[in-house]
């Protein structure tokens, strides 16, 4: 009841905390379920992707916000059926053919891999699409947005703001697909201290005149920039290299070859892509009228149904011990049983 105690003071106290996350859109009315550290929402009547919700009210994410931004912090999540497999992240200097070997893999493996949208201040290249290579925004907006809580890990490169927000994240996850974040090493630092688990992968050059080579071929910076971009490199890479944030560091000299020990790395030597292998989650469809009690982690849901000549009951076992992440964005590892039929079943 130690949640039900802090709730009580802050509203004695009448303190108004920032809301982090993105909110639920209203519904028809809901049940809450108490837990020692979140608020179980079951939004009724309400879309299956859109049904079980949390409030982060004392989770870790929740305290380290609190920290972070001197005031009170609660935060919306939402629950979802299943888990998604770890991100992976890649860092490296620029120009060392980051974007290069991620393009391949999502070439060779479309169903499976998915690329994390970066948010950037930075002006497009030629061939860059707002929304498929990065969003770009206005420096003033994204520093809102930053404020807000969109951002899972920001940091300024070379002269501009990047991101990664927590959406960008979620919607691979979302559709059953491994993400892929390409950022530079004090995002990935970043990433390394959030809740997020993931993957990270260092890609080195093979020498810094090749590097320059490959930047100056590309062709997409301008003198300055290019200079600037090597200055940077220096560090990133001795950072890269004696830092413990990276998994895993690759050379990056023959690019076959780099691809080939990327894929060995993520277990997909030898694997062939056949037809799509998703891991959406299972979902579940709650009708309006239920009624939910809980017992330790496991949470009941009643639902009634009235037929043409008799009134059936039906039961779904939410499992809550195996939650995963929390906020921001989403609570994984949600599962659930049907305790007798369920018509409602998708
Ligand atoms: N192994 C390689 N050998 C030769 N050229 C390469 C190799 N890998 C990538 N390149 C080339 O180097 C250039 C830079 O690669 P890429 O754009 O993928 O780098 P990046 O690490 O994503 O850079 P940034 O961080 O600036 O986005 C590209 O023109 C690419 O074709
Ligand atoms: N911390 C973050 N770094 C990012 C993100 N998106 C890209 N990057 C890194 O920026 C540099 C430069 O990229 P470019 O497209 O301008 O050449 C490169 O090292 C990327 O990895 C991000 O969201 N966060």
């Amino acid at each position: 009841m130690e949640l039900a105690k802090q709730l009580l003071s802050l509203a004695k106290k009448r303190v108004h905390p920032t809301v982090l996350g993105t909110k639920p859109l209203s519904c028809n009315g809901h049940s809450a379920v108490l837990f020692e550290n979140r608020i179980l929402v079951l939004k009724k009547g309400s879309k299956s992707d859109d049904q079980i919700w949390f409030l982060e009210v004392d989770t870790e994410y929740v305290r380290q916000q609190r920290k972070k931004l001197g005031t009170e912090v609660v935060a919306w999540s939402k629950g979802v059926i299943g888990n998604a497999e770890k991100p992976i992240v890649i860092s490296g200097p620029s120009g060392v053919g980051k974007g290069t070997l991620i393009s391949m893999l999502m070439k060779e493996f479309p169903s499976m891999f998915g690329f994390s949208v970066s948010h950037t201040t930075r002006a497009p290249r030629n061939m860059e699409k707002d929304g498929v290579h990065y969003h770009f925004t206005e420096k003033s907006v994204m520093e809102k947005e930053i404020k807000s809580g969109k951002f899972l890990e920001f940091a300024s490169v070379h002269g501009n703001l990047y991101g990664t927000s927590v959406e960008a994240v979620e919607v691979v996850a979302d559709a059953g697909k491994r993400c892929i974040l390409d950022i530079d090493v004090q995002g990935a630092r970043s990433v390394r201290a959030s809740s997020l688990e993931a993957i990270f992968i260092f890609v080195c050059p093979p020498s810094m005149e090749e590097l320059e080579k490959r930047l100056r071929d590309r062709g997409t910076e301008t003198e300055e920039q290019i200079l600037k971009r090597l200055r940077n490199a220096q560090a990133e890479i001795e950072q890269g290299k004696s830092s413990n944030i990276f998994d895993f560091i690759l050379y990056n000299d023959n690019l076959e070859e780099c691809y080939d020990r990327l894929k060995k790395l993520l277990g997909l030597d030898g694997f062939v892509a056949t037809s799509p292998k998703s891991a959406a989650p299972r979902e579940i469809n709650l009708p309006t009228d239920h009624s939910v009690s809980k017992i330790d982690d496991k949470i009941i849901i009643s639902c009634i149904s009235s037929g043409l000549d008799k009134e059936s009951k039906n039961s779904i076992m939410l499992d809550v011990s195996s939650l995963k992440g929390g906020a921001p964005g989403r609570t994984r590892g949600l599962d659930f049983q049907v305790i007798g039929s369920m018509d409602q079943l998708s």
